[in-house]
């Protein structure tokens, strides 16, 4: 309103210069971020400014509480927050692009600025993360299954320059200069760590970029703590900044970063607050002491810093991703013993952090945030619906796609989740191996709906088999996610990928079932039941439901945690919100966080459960068919016995982590 009255007021009595004053009224309303290269800091405005942020992902919170946490974020003593662009949750299909709902960008940049927190936006297209596929949409993988990722295949920066120009224009409103919050962006993510190295690739996003968002804001790349990393992850014209965690010696952690920026703000874009788990491994944990003193002689050197994660959130529906080799799927907690744990709550890292914080800035006035209030609902009656084949029509209403030889879940165009592929037997077999190394991830093997065994792509490539002629072997497949790192994400297909022998022949003439499980709730109660492997540790993968019921209060719903114990393994729904997988007897994650906004407050409300392996339903007695909806989250059970594969994953964690 200044502005614009100042502007008038020209107008009226000097319109000759009313050109020239609105270019200097623009500049002035408007804000101007960049780097001070003589005194090795940033500018705000024209004033030194060093940003204190954390990590926060919005496709890991739900939209309802994104306001709570940047809030929470601001009277922590943050003064900026670090953000990662998923490509898979904007351009579900090619050329359809979404920014709304979970994927609504702009609104998430709006709450940032109303909480008085600038943004950087790591735009990708590669995000890493542990997200499912490092953020690229599987899709890539049906337009041209050999496409180079993360590089200047012609193939993939097609789709790249289309997906950027998208996000861009979205982008650009919100940049500082234009009143919005976003201060730097980041293309690309530890591009030093991966095995191309291809500087056409890195210049191609920088100029895309520049194109687009113009010349004044700043782009930045994020690379591991050595020169070895940051020789082929940086590119001219882009700011270059570093990652690491905890030390005694941030100066020598920043070396490498001296060593291609030697002037300008020493930058850690990722300090880890904590660390990734995966399914089998004991949940990570930072001791908060360690991090606090090191995150004190960060900021005494008057370095900037991102704090990797300070809200985790969770891998909701399938997008968990996973490592390898050897293949190590994420669990649907992305918790990461942050300083804001996966429901938003307080810990002692965000009361010591901000202690720290505040020996070299005032905090907001504001108190802290009391935690979200958790329900305990208690025990939920579960009763079994159906198997997956007896609710086919409705789980795959389009119906199969026939072919004489498997198809990946891509070739069929169906990317997440599940899978079922159907062979009629031409003959009776008797304990013969079914073979093959294609499953990916894990497939249920079964005859006329009798579970004969399981395959597992890291160990397991071969079930015995029964069945008579006429009957159906089915294997049903689980996608487990897509690996979001090294040059194993070029491999990435997911389903049954090669072929499959019977007795030692090629199986031939298939029925490829894709399964949507957000059809669930309209799967009606079968009069059949599932049927039990010999072995008994082995049940029909089936559906089961359940009104949930909140007891006697009349309080709307709150937050809770869904404790699956003791079913096995499976994929989690409230009504039709897909709160992601369940595999307690793996561990470190038990229950899985129930985000209050996902229950109706008017009608009743669903839980659908698909199970995998074994629940502990029974037609005769349904006392002990229930899951429980309880007030605690249970993520760091330690995963039981000697797991010789969970101990490789450990050495993936040493040989990895920089
Ligand atoms: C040498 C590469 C280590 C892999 N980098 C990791 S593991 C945990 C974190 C997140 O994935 C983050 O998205 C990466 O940028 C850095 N990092």
């Amino acid at each position: 309103i200044v502005c614009f009255k100042m502007a008038a007021w020209f107008e009226m009595r000097f319109s000759f210069l009313l050109v020239h004053f609105l270019v200097l009224v623009g500049l002035t309303c408007a804000g101007n971020f960049s780097i001070d290269y003589d005194n090795n800091t940033f500018l705000k405005d024209g004033k030194p400014f060093r940003y204190v942020s954390g990590s926060i992902h919005y496709s890991r919170v739900h939209p309802f509480y994104w306001k709570d946490r940047l809030n929470k974020m601001r009277i922590g003593g943050l003064n900026a927050v670090q953000i990662y662009v998923p490509w898979n949750v904007h351009e579900l299909s090619p050329g359809k692009f979404t920014f709304s709902g979970a994927s609504d960008l702009p609104q998430f940049l709006t709450l940032a600025k109303e909480s008085d927190l600038v943004v950087l936006v790591r735009l990708g297209p590669y995000i890493c993360g542990e997200w499912e596929f490092g953020g690229f949409p599987a899709w890539l993988l049906t337009e041209n299954k050999d496409m180079i990722l993360r590089t200047s295949d012609p193939s993939y920066i097609s789709f790249v320059d289309k997906w950027y120009t998208a996000l861009l224009t979205t982008l650009k409103p919100y940049l500082y200069d234009n009143g919005g919050p976003v201060v730097m962006v980041q293309i690309e993510n530890e591009y030093g760590s991966y095995f191309a190295c291809d500087s056409d690739y890195l210049k191609f996003l920088y100029h895309k970029v520049r194109r687009v968002l113009g010349d004044s804001v700043i782009i930045y790349t994020t690379d591991g703590d050595g020169d070895g990393y940051l020789k082929c992850g940086t590119i001219q014209g882009a700011y270059a900044t570093v990652d690491f965690g905890p030390t005694q010696s941030p100066l020598g952690n920043f070396k490498s970063q001296r060593d291609f920026e030697p002037k300008g703000p020493l930058v850690n874009s990722e300090f880890y607050t904590g660390w990734l788990d995966h399914w089998g491994q004991p949940h990570s944990h930072y001791d908060w002491v360690n991090v606090a003193k090191s995150l004190d002689l960060i900021l005494e050197l008057g370095a900037n810093i991102n704090m990797y994660m300070y809200e985790g959130g969770t891998n909701f529906g399938y997008m968990n991703g996973a490592n390898d080799p050897p293949y190590m799927p994420v669990p649907t907690s992305y918790d990461y013993d942050a300083p804001l744990n996966e429901s938003g709550d307080i810990t002692v890292k965000y009361y010591a952090f901000r202690d720290i914080i505040s020996k070299y800035y005032s905090l907001p006035s504001d108190p802290i945030t009391p935690n979200t209030p958790k329900g305990k609902y208690g025990p939920q009656q579960m009763i079994f619906m159906s198997t997956v084949q007896d609710a086919l029509s409705i789980l795959c209403p389009e119906g199969p796609t026939m072919s004489t030889y498997p198809l990946s879940m891509e070739e069929v165009k169906h990317y997440y989740g599940f899978i079922l592929y159907r062979h009629k037997l031409k003959s009776a077999v008797t304990n013969s191996s079914l073979v093959t190394d294609g499953v990916r991830d894990r497939g249920y093997v079964m005859v006329d709906q009798l579970p004969q065994g399981m395959l597992y792509r890291e160990d397991t490539t071969e079930v015995k088999v029964t069945g008579s002629a006429g009957q159906y072997l089915d294997i049903f497949v689980e996608n487990t996610a897509r690996v979001g790192f090294s040059t194993a994400m070029n491999f990435m297909r997911k389903g049954l990928i090669y072929n499959v022998t019977l007795g030692g022949e090629m199986v031939t003439g298939w029925e490829i079932y894709p399964i949507h499980l957000e059809n669930m709730q309209h799967v009606k109660a079968s009069r059949s039941s599932p049927k039990l492997s010999s072995s008994g540790n082995l049940a029909t993968p089936s559906i089961y439901g359940g009104k949930v019921n909140f007891g006697a209060t009349k309080d709307p719903p709150m937050d809770t945690f869904l404790d699956m114990r003791p079913w096995a393994k499976g994929q989690a729904f409230v009504n039709d919100f897909n709160l992601g997988r369940y595999w307690p007897q793996e561990g470190p994650q038990v229950t899985l966080y129930v985000p209050a906004p996902v229950f109706s407050t008017t009608g009743t409300n669903q839980l659908f459960v698909l199970e995998l392996e074994y629940s502990p339903c029974s037609r005769t007695n349904d006392t002990v068919c229930t899951v429980n909806l309880t007030d605690i989250p249970y993520i760091d059970a330690k995963p039981a016995g000697r797991n010789i594969e969970a101990e490789s994953r450990g050495a993936w964690r040493k040989h990895n982590v920089h």
